[in-house]
């Protein structure tokens, strides 16, 4: 997969794409990702990226012109990439979506500042998306978050990990089982039992229960979501 991200902040990203699993997965050429500064591709001396809005108005907006250019620039050649723009009101960014764009050969991924982009730049967009309902001061860090959870989704990425991983909880928004490490005993705190057997197809009901337990407390609503689409199966649903 590749993916280019038009920011005006491209040094937010730097940390992002060198470290941990995206930064491997980048650096062993699994995946490509591109960051361009949108002032590259202004043509004034100034390299004037916004300007005040029509109408009035707090803040300014991004101009349409630098990213029309950077746009043509990068889909000169190759596919047309899937185009996303970050936006606080944007559609709900959650793991079905991951999935979805995770299967795309190429994304790009528009991040906004200051107020946002002006209107006619969603001419170029195939999905406004939001990752949750609060504000930030700009869409680099909703970009990140899209970025990890779907580039984690590409075959190879994760690595060793991704056979046991792979596991249709996660990728069905179910929330995680409980997690422990050494020592079995810790301040009077004591790893369930099960854990400890190593009868793994005990471990592996226990952790089942668990997940969907959690899920079914704090978010039902992934629960009936995921009955309405026939994704859960008989014993899940016992
Ligand atoms: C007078 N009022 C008129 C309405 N504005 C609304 C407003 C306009 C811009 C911004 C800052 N911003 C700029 C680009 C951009 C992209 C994404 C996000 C974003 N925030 N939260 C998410 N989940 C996000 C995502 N994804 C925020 C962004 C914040 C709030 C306020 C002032």
């Amino acid at each position: 997969m590749r993916i280019d991200v038009l920011t005006v902040l491209p040094g937010l990203f730097d940390c992002f794409l060198k470290e941990g699993v995206i930064g491997k997965a980048i650096s062993s050429g699994k995946v490509e990702v591109k960051v361009h500064n949108i002032r590259d591709f202004t043509t004034d001396k100034h390299r004037v990226v916004d300007d005040v809005p029509y109408g009035g108005g707090p803040g300014m907006v991004l101009k349409p012109e630098p990213i029309f250019r950077a746009y043509d620039e990068l889909t000169k050649e190759g596919e047309k990439p899937y185009v996303l723009l970050t936006e606080p009101w944007g559609e709900k960014f959650n793991q079905e979506m991951a999935v979805e764009l995770s299967k795309k050969p190429r994304l790009m991924i528009i991040c906004g500042r200051y107020e946002g982009v002006d209107e006619r730049v969603k001419s170029l967009v195939d999905r406004e998306v939001s990752i949750g309902d609060y504000v930030l001061t700009g869409g680099e860090l909703p970009a990140m978050v899209i970025m990890d959870a779907v580039l984690r989704l590409i075959p190879g990425v994760l690595g060793n990990l991704e056979s046991l991983r792979a596991d249709s909880f996660s990728d069905r928004g179910l929330l995680g089982y409980p997690n422990y490490t050494r020592p079995a005993e810790f301040r009077g705190m004591k790893v369930p039992e099960v854990l400890l057997s190593g009868h793994h197809k005990k471990i592996e009901s226990w952790r089942k229960e668990q997940s969907l337990r959690k899920t079914l407390e704090r978010r039902p609503e992934i629960i009936e979501n995921l009955k309405r689409k026939g994704l859960l199966t008989k014993e899940e649903l016992e």
